[in-house]
């Protein structure tokens, strides 16, 4: 029996190109003018030190940190201070209306279908929590927040450890045999799974063969 759902973004809920033709982009381009800017904001202050903790580099200056972040991008990286900086610099693409967050057309009937049976939903995302209801706050299906019960990130750990699921399922308070994780990614369910949880793979473009987890190809099939 499932009753708690928690969901994946990119490639899950949301095309991958989205996340890495606009998104991406977008703070990347906007990257050094916005930590220069806005250095002295809290939580921008808090961001840059993660970063020259991450790169051991308790000095490191504005420009060294601008540089990091930049390669960590290159990398694909889920180096929680940069998807923090990521999703301040997205707001203003969000509020502006320069883009809406990417849901694909089965999202949507599937978020009333679970909340008619009394499934609450929750969200798993590199992201930080700020980009993940700001994808969801500003969507091309409208504001769908709603919908969730709550937001996790990197704060909880990574997606491809084990730990991180046994904390979700602890903040969630269900046993995480009653839980079920969507991804696309199999070594994220392959955590998930390791901690007892319940798992099915989106399979939204190519086949994965190398997985071992039962496979759906939308939301309809859930
Ligand atoms: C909140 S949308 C942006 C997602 C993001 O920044 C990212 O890196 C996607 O990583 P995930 O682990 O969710 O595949
Ligand atoms: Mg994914």
């Amino acid at each position: 029996m499932i009753r708690a759902i928690v969901t994946d973004i990119e490639g899950t809920t949301t095309d991958i190109q989205f996340v890495h033709q606009v998104l991406f982009p977008y703070a990347r381009e906007r990257l050094a003018e916005f930590i220069n800017a806005q250095q002295h904001r809290s939580e921008v202050r808090a961001a840059i030190d993660g970063v020259r903790q991450e790169i051991d580099q308790s000095e490191a200056s504005l420009s060294q940190v601008t540089d990091a972040l930049l390669e960590f991008m290159d990398e694909d990286l889920k180096s929680t201070s940069l998807k923090a900086l990521q999703g301040m610099i997205w707001r203003y693409g969000y509020e502006n209306g320069d883009f809406t967050g990417h849901l694909y057309a089965d999202v949507l009937p599937a978020f009333k279908r679970w909340r008619a049976q009394n499934i609450p939903l929750y969200i798993y995302s590199s992201g930080s929590i700020a980009a993940q209801k700001l994808l969801f706050g500003y969507s091309n299906e409208g504001d769908l927040t709603p919908f969730l019960s709550g937001y996790f990130d990197t704060h909880v750990g990574h997606k491809r450890q084990t730990g991180s699921y046994i904390e979700i399922a602890k903040q969630i308070d269900l046993p995480a045999e009653q839980l079920l994780f969507l991804s696309d990614i199999h070594q994220e369910l392959d955590a998930a799974k390791a901690a007892g949880w319940q798992t099915l793979q989106l399979i939204r473009g190519e086949a994965d063969a190398q997985s071992q987890h039962p496979q759906v190809s939308d939301f309809s099939q859930i």
